[in-house]
């Protein structure tokens, strides 16, 4: 692909009314494929790109601020009758439209990637020492692990895999030179394929295009792979402009390293007709101005969540936030706890990706709200996490939480780590921390399983079992935790005393004096509604 044709790629994302315009200034060039044709197109493109920023670049990304519509057409993990998302409870707030959250979400896809297939050779670099070794898992599990990434998406497929030693992970070429050279080969040598997938993080712009030079074909990493994961499985708006998001740095890459390109045949460092920009200074200008739309939505969306929680917290309904590894069974759990029949387990990494909540009962008949996250992976690269940390600082504000394991995975110790990690670097209350309550799922898997952790609650969300045995200590734990009292109180029937405590507090039992005209009723109920109860019907 000539370099024109390449940014002519990745340009309509940034200033949709230059595409055109591009278009038919590089028309004539792609015929004659002259260097100086190349910089009169671009020249040309340049000047509409010129006019276009300055005249209709809110146009162009499509962001202004409008008021939020309601959508009907949610799916059916984020409608069911008993789970809510946070869109669905907005209200007049100002807020992007869908169909511009929408459109700035298509406009983002990245070319490299496309919809189609991809046919891949994966290749794992395994550190030998260092600080980039890998202490609690081996290679072959990081590889297992790369190609269930690959196996996730449609129409992906994994054509060859390697594993290859490096004690240079941080150089350029990530391996040494021997390596390196055999490895050309190897993809060189390996018919159809259409990516190499770099099991690393985040590569860096610089190794990217080295990359792609010598293998002639599309490079990925952790990074790209998992985020048109969440692309694929994206449904609210929140996931998209998080995803938007954190797309940014991908695209700034590629500016990088298509301007570089550019640079090579003297066209990237131009200033454009007169605007004291270089055409990569505007795009930079273009890009960090979408980020800055984008956060901006974000943080509206963020703070109607702080609301909406303060909601939850004055209704009085305790939170429980299920979490886990991806894949490990947090949304087939949440789905047994509480019969939610629109819940949608899927065997699918990042299947769940936006915030969804649920309401169910406990067997003392207090209703508590069960919230299913987002997975989490090892190696997600710092920049993917706070992208969405709006939605995870929901687990910072329950009142417990449920640690859910695959006790069947054989990386289930590392995934510990890993979500324990994550959790520190979210600085979760220490009071959340050590009330964590956790779930030793999948058992139906293994014979006779027996948890090595005493704490630890064995249960097989599928099969349904154990799951009174966790609702116990979810009971448990929540009565401690939201410092609710259990009493058993004294009624006059004859006043609105049962129906207010009905109203206010969870009722467990009832019995009735008919002689006495009372009742003694069992009811779990906060400091706060027992102290307006007193006030308002005495002591007793
Ligand atoms: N055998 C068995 N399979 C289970 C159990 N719990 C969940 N699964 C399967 O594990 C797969 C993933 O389940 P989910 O509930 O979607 O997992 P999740 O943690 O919500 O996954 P993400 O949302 O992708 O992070 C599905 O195929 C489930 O049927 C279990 O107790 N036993
Ligand atoms: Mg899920």
């Amino acid at each position: 692909m000539t370099t024109l044709r390449r940014i002519r790629s990745w340009l309509p994302l940034l200033q949709r009314p230059c595409t055109y315009s591009y278009q038919r200034a590089a028309a004539p060039c792609r015929l004659l494929h002259t260097r100086q044709h190349h910089a009169a197109a671009l020249n040309t493109f340049q000047q509409h790109l010129n006019r276009a920023s300055s005249t209709q670049q809110s146009r162009a990304f499509g962001l202004s601020v409008c008021r939020l519509k309601r959508t009907d057409d949610r799916t059916s993990s984020s409608s069911s009758s008993t789970g809510y998302t946070e869109e669905e409870e907005d209200d007049d707030e100002d807020f992007l439209e869908d169909s511009e959250v929408e459109e700035l979400f298509q406009q983002q896809i990245p070319a490299t990637i496309g919809k189609g297939q991809q046919r891949l050779f994966i290749v794992h670099p395994d550190v030998k020492w260092g600080s980039k070794k890998q202490y609690l898992t081996t290679a072959e599990l990081m590889m297992a692990e790369a190609v269930g990434l690959v196996n996730t998406l449609d129409n992906w497929t994994v054509v060859d895999k390697v594993i290859l030693s490096t004690k240079t992970p941080d150089k350029k070429r990530i391996f040494g030179k021997g390596n390196f050279q055999s490895l050309t080969e190897k993809i060189r040598q390996t018919a159809g394929i259409t990516a190499v997938f770099v099991n690393v993080e985040r590569l860096s712009p610089l190794s990217e295009r080295e990359f792609e030079e010598a293998w002639g074909v599309k490079v990925f990493d952790r990074y790209s792979v998992v985020l048109h994961i969440f692309r694929c499985n994206a449904k609210t708006k929140e996931a998209k402009l998080q995803i938007s998001l954190a797309e940014i740095p991908l695209l700034r890459s590629r500016l990088k390293n298509e301007m570089a390109n550019l640079d090579q045949q003297g066209g990237g460092s131009r200033y454009i007709g007169g605007s004291g920009e270089t055409l990569y200074e505007v795009q930079q200008r273009l890009l960090k101005e979408r980020e800055m739309k984008i956060r901006s939505a974000l943080e509206k969306l963020r703070k109607k969540r702080h609301l909406l929680r303060s909601q939850r917290k004055h209704k009085e309904f305790p939170v429980v936030s299920v979490l886990g590894y991806t894949n490990c069974g947090k949304t087939t759990l949440i789905k047994a706890l509480t019969g939610d029949s629109g819940l949608q387990p899927r065997n699918q990494l990042f299947a769940t990706l936006d915030v969804t909540v649920h309401a169910g009962q406990l067997p003392n008949r207090m209703t508590v709200l069960y919230v299913d996250t987002i997975g989490f992976l090892s190696q997600l690269p710092h920049q993917l996490i706070e992208s969405f940390s709006a939605t995870l600082e929901d687990i910072k504000h329950s009142d417990l939480l449920v640690h859910v394991r695959d006790i069947s995975h054989p990386e289930t110790v590392n995934q510990k780590v890993n979500v324990l990690n994550v959790l520190k670097n979210l600085q979760i209350p220490e009071r959340l921390m050590s009330s964590m309550i956790e779930v030793h799922n999948k058992t139906d898997l293994i014979d006779n399983y027996q948890a090595a952790e005493p704490s630890a609650l064995p249960i097989s969300a599928l099969e349904e079992r154990g799951l009174d045995e966790l609702q116990r200590a979810v009971e448990e734990q929540i009565v401690k935790s939201t410092g609710k009292l259990i009493l058993d109180l004294t009624v006059n029937l004859s006043t609105p005393q049962l129906s207010w405590l009905y109203k206010e507090a969870t009722v467990q039992d009832v019995q009735v004096n008919a002689d006495e005209g009372s009742a003694v009723v069992r009811v779990i109920i906060s400091a706060a509604a027992h102290g307006r109860y007193k006030k308002q019907f005495g002591e007793r």
